[in-house]
């Protein structure tokens, strides 16, 4: 299948700083895909480029199989800012009329794509009286003028409530079905967890994974950490069994163990029988996860 998006190689400097470095990522059609990465890791730089906003210095990208910023990726793609901000005295619906007017469509369509967003019930009401998740429906209607390909979504869910993000990445879904690429930057990583098809870690202006969690989770091979509760008088003999725990100050003996040996371990507390009240075993963290790779090249 030809990716909606093919960044081959692509490397950005700005003067002294290199931005990007030799990044390489395909986006197919219907997926969706989360840059993560630290501030000034070089997700902005990245959406700029394929926005054609800023020229590159080295590499390949083909929007919808043409160049940047080209007519042709233009009519293809659309970009929602962070912080999008419309004029509060018009309404939802006048927004959307006046966007599509300025494409060279038809102001009669707004209504469907506010309907699309979820705003229907709203659009005649002002958009300086909307919340900030209805505002950015507002934006996400406005990134649907003409149909594109690919969205490119700058931390779009920053500043929502919980159900508002479940909603907004409920519409995302939506869309992915009906074939559109979506490129988003987030530093909600619960929330990329559940509702992305794939997670991309920059670092330094470099690609330092790539991957579904599960499988970052896997590359990472983080340590798990097994918490035991001894039963009533029991906490001086399996301390003594475990002489590597560590006491958590509540009463409970902290282990921490490679994946590798996650069942033995579990084996040998089984065995304790009744002298254990109860055991939780935490996997890493989806923090833990971004941080070690994020880390590795020595941020
Ligand atoms: N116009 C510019 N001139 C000089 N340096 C720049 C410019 N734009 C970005 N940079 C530098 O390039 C690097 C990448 O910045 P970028 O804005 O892409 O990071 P980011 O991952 O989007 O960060 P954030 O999460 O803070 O938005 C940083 O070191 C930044 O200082």
């Amino acid at each position: 299948m030809t990716s909606t998006l093919q960044i081959s190689r692509l490397t950005k400097r700005f003067d002294t700083v290199e931005a990007l470095g030799d990044v390489s990522l395909a986006l197919e059609q219907g997926k969706r895909v989360a840059l993560l990465g630290h501030n000034g890791a070089g997700k902005s730089t990245m959406m700029k480029i394929v926005l054609g906003l800023i020229p590159f210095d080295s590499g390949s990208v083909s929007v919808c199989g043409a160049a940047p910023g080209s007519a042709e990726a233009r009519a293809q793609v659309a970009y929602l800012p962070e912080n999008a901000s419309f004029h509060p005295a018009l309404t939802g619906e006048e927004q959307i009329r006046y966007y599509l007017a300025l494409r060279g469509q038809d102001p009669k369509l707004a209504m469907g794509l506010l309907e699309k967003v979820g705003l229907a019930h709203a659009a005649r009401r002002r958009i300086g009286g909307y919340s900030k998740g209805m505002r950015q429906r507002v934006g996400l209607a406005q990134t649907l003028i003409g149909r594109p390909r690919l969205l490119v979504l700058d931390e779009p869910t920053s500043g929502l409530d919980p159900v508002s993000r479940r909603d907004f990445y409920d519409l995302l879904d939506g869309l992915a079905a009906a074939g559109t690429a979506i490129l988003l930057s987030s530093h909600v990583l619960t929330e990329v967890e559940a509702r992305t098809d794939r997670i991309v870690i920059l670092s330094g202006g470099r690609l330092v994974a790539e991957g579904t969690l599960a499988a970052l989770r896997g590359q990472a091979a983080l340590p798990v950490v097994v918490l035991i509760t001894p039963a009533a008088g029991e906490e001086a003999a399996i301390a003594q069994a475990f002489p590597e725990a560590v006491c958590t100050g509540d009463g409970r003996l902290r282990l921490s163990c490679e994946q590798a040996r996650k069942l033995p371990l579990l084996s040998q507390i089984a065995a304790l029988g009744a002298q254990v009240a109860d055991l939780d075993v935490i996997p890493p963290s989806l923090e833990d996860i971004y941080s070690h790779f994020s880390r590795r090249d020595g941020q």
